[in-house]
């Protein structure tokens, strides 16, 4: 273990209602709730962890992803390490509009190398029995789109929710050109980007 703390950002892209918020709080509070509003702007949260020897506090930020919000969430998408696009699985409009989210985030973010950024997708509600986007169409579509990790989760049941955050700081970790940005300090330098654990702008 290397005894220093990076700070990573990561951000939730994805249709309304495909469970975002839901995800975050599984992952960070091991909540889940049935009746979330919806998202208006930003929210997130923070929550440290280790992953392959390296100490990381993550900040995970909940966009809203109703179309009507889109001014409030996309100023939000710079400085992102990683990007997790979600879809629901028993929704096929929201896995049909992952391209439009993964093209406003590279636009807003201005990420220069679009194929170097590191990308994971979500496929969300895997709990349903009435299922619209099969796990075989999900694979393929991140294969031929910049062959990004692929995670069937469920917030509900705490299905790889885990599995799917730690995918994305080990994305971000072995992103070569990611090391020179990293903050690397005895403690965390929260003094960059906001420092508690805590919600804005909604
Ligand atoms: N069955 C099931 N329902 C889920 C799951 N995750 C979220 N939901 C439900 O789906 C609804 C929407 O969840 P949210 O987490 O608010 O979705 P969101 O993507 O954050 O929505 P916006 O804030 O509008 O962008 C809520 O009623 C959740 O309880 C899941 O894994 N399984």
């Amino acid at each position: 273990m290397s005894g220093k703390t990076s700070l990573l950002k990561v951000i939730l892209l994805g249709d309304g209602g495909v469970g975002k918020s839901s995800l975050m709080n599984r992952y960070v509070t091991n909540k889940f709730d049935t009746h979330l509003f919806h998202t208006i702007g930003v929210e997130f949260l923070n929550k440290d962890l280790e992953v392959d020897g390296h100490m990381v506090t993550l900040q995970i930020w909940d966009t809203a992803g109703q179309e009507r919000f889109r001014s409030l969430r996309t100023p939000f998408y710079r400085g992102s390490d990683c990007c997790l696009l979600t879809f629901s699985v028993d929704d096929s409009q929201s896995f049909l509009n992952m391209g439009n989210w993964k093209k406003e985030f590279i636009y807003y973010a201005d990420v220069k190398e679009p194929e170097k950024f590191p990308f994971v997708v979500l496929g969300n509600k895997v709990d349903v029995t009435e299922r619209q986007v099969s796990a075989e169409d999900a694979r393929q579509w991140c294969q031929e789109n910049g062959n990004h990790p692929y995670y069937e989760t469920s917030a509900k049941d705490d299905t790889n929710v885990a599995a799917a955050f730690e995918e994305a700081v080990r994305r971000v970790l072995a992103t070569e050109e990611r090391t020179e940005h990293l903050i690397h300090t005895d403690t965390v330098n929260l003094q960059r980007r906001p420092r508690s654990t805590t919600s804005c702008c909604s």
